[in-house]
């Protein structure tokens, strides 16, 4: 953890489930919230099951984000969703950038870029992912892609606009393969490096969260790693028992 950075524990609940199974997921979390009293906790749900989601929640105290943005206002743009629609939709967060649009969309850097500025404009906080593909790792080249990664998709407001980065190595995700401590820990050191040179005064309390198989048997070890400040779940969170396990296994 960072010291005096409250962590985050999103869900990214991806392309999965019905209108019942998303209400019944956010009722369970809503449920069990006593149990992780340390950490704020954001839930994503596919963007038909947002609505549903939140009013099962009684719309708080979880926080309810999309999975993705469009970068435009509004407009002839068929089949997106404007960071606006998603603020009018109940959402405070949208997650940008992840390796699944980078590779399933073509998504660039500079695209999460814009997205990300569309994201603030409209008051939302942007999760923007990062993360080396396993090719990548191999080559030694992790932190250069990360740091170009971050270089390229952060717009200029995006420290003072409480933004958070998500390291995801693209191997690690779906996989139950994890990267060491040591190496999550090196990544996220040189992660708060670059947005703290890069927005300074705000980028050393920036959340980076760490997202890749992470599940309640590792969540407590991975959470009390500096500069680790949260945990972006995904398979894990489709369970509510789980998502509440790993919420509660931050350090007090
Ligand atoms: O956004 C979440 C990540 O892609 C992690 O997914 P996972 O926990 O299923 O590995």
């Amino acid at each position: 953890m960072t010291p005096g950075v409250r962590p985050l524990i999103a869900g990214n609940w991806k392309m999965n489930g019905t209108l019942r199974d998303a209400a019944a997921l956010a009722e369970g979390v809503r449920a069990g919230l006593d149990r992780a009293p340390g950490a704020d906790l954001l839930i994503c749900p596919p963007f038909l099951h947002l609505h549903v989601a939140a009013a099962s929640m009684g719309w708080k105290p979880v926080a309810i984000g999309g999975q993705d943005c469009s970068a435009e206002a509004n407009g002839a743009h068929t089949g997106d969703v404007s960071a606006a629609m998603l603020a009018d939709a109940g959402c405070g967060f949208v997650i940008l950038g992840h390796s699944e649009r980078r590779a399933d969309h073509g998504e660039t850097d500079a695209q999460v870029q814009a997205k990300a500025q569309a994201a603030i404009e409209a008051g939302l906080i942007p999760v923007v992912c990062v993360g080396e593909t396993e090719a990548q790792r191999d080559a030694g080249e992790a932190e250069a892609v990360v740091a170009a990664q971050i270089a390229g998709s952060l717009p200029p407001d995006f420290a003072a606009a409480k933004g958070v980065v998500a390291y995801e190595p693209v191997w690690a995700i779906g996989t139950g393969r994890t990267p060491t401590e040591a190496d999550i820990s090196a990544m996220h050191n040189r992660m708060r490096a670059e947005v703290a040179a890069r927005f300074p005064g705000l980028g050393e309390t920036t959340r980076l969260l760490y997202g890749g198989s992470v599940k309640p048997s590792n969540a407590a070890a991975i959470l009390a790693l500096p500069n680790v400040d949260g945990a972006l779940v995904g398979g894990a969170s489709l369970k509510a028992e789980d998502f509440l396990a790993i919420a509660a296994a931050v350090p007090a």
